[in-house]
């Protein structure tokens, strides 16, 4: 599978956070989804693979290019998306066309008509009056027109009520009809990307705990529940995080059906969600390194 994002032993340190040797890949023609607490590192990689910030080293390539020498190329090639107020506040949406349009040679002014239409965008009110919500779909407005590559969305969805949520997610749903186009969004609304996601990428302190199919984490995570007497060195190999309370054990285990052969009725298992991962991998005793 061919990567359209690949990040190679970044080092980027901030006075309180460190990003070490992280690598990454995001597949072409897929939707990855970003994942992690806040201030786990999402919008600094994000950052990173817009080369807004600069690793202190390591290697960021993009459609298998590199920044210094093909930005603008690269630049052309992708649509961002994030929750700020860039968008220049006294223009209505039709003036902010007319100044972005022609920077890109794939703009589509039918297609930038169609998707106003369809997410009830009024072109003529000055954008300082849009609510969060019609800010954001804005900003996915213009960052489709241009009919980019790649979309990279740094939480997208945040704030937005449920009905404006949904219109979103289908948009980009179908945007990704298209196979030759990828996504990339980080989110906290993990119902967000059931939907949509192929991939997910989970980062916890600035490192990537995992980057694995959908699919595969709903296949085999799970929650375990037992008493202690069930823990010993040997039993606790098979557990990524555990943790103990006065009436047994709880743990997560990323080998659903090893756990079923090896525990049989001892224990109680069910499957884990995105959120129980993420909650387990910061609360929990891990004892062995996700891989
Ligand atoms: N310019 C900066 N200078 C110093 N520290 C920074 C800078 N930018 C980010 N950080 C720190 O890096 C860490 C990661 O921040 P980042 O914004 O990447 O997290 P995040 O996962 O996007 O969080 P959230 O989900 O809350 O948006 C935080 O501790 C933040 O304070």
């Amino acid at each position: 599978m061919e990567n359209v994002i690949e990040l190679k032993n970044i080092y980027k340190s901030y006075k309180n956070f460190q990003i070490e040797d992280l690598s990454l890949q995001v597949k072409k023609g897929f939707v990855t989804g970003f994942i992690g607490a806040n201030g786990a590192g999402k919008s600094t990689v994000m950052k990173l693979m817009m080369n807004l910030i600069r690793p202190d080293s390591g290697e960021v390539k993009m459609f298998g290019m590199d920044y210094s020498k093909h930005e603008k190329e690269i630049k052309k090639r992708i649509g961002f998306v994030f929750d700020d107020d860039i968008l220049y506040k006294e223009l209505t949406l039709h003036d902010m066309k007319k100044l972005i349009a022609p920077c890109y040679k794939q703009w589509q002014d039918s297609l930038f008509r169609e998707y106003c239409d369809r997410l009830e965008l009024p072109l003529n009110q000055k954008m300082n009056t849009f609510s969060k919500g019609m800010k954001m779909k804005a900003s996915l407005v213009m960052a489709l027109s241009h009919q980019p590559d790649l979309l990279i969305m740094d939480e997208p969805t945040a704030g937005l009520d449920p009905i404006v949520r949904r219109q979103f997610i289908e948009l980009l749903q179908d945007v990704m009809l298209d196979e030759e186009k990828t996504i990339f969004l980080s989110t906290h609304i993990i119902s967000d990307l059931a939907p949509i996601a192929d991939f997910i990428t989970f980062i916890n302190s600035g490192e990537i705990v995992f980057s694995k199919a959908l699919h595969e984490i709903e296949e085999k995570y799970a929650i375990v529940r037992g008493s202690l007497e069930l823990l010993d060195r040997d039993t606790e190999q098979y557990f990524l995080s555990i943790k103990r309370t006065d009436v047994g054990f709880e743990a997560l285990t990323s080998d659903y059906q090893q756990i079923k052969e090896v525990f049989q009725d001892e224990v109680i298992v069910e499957k884990a969600n995105l959120e129980e991962i993420m909650y387990y991998s910061k609360g929990g005793q891990g004892n062995v390194a996700f891989d």
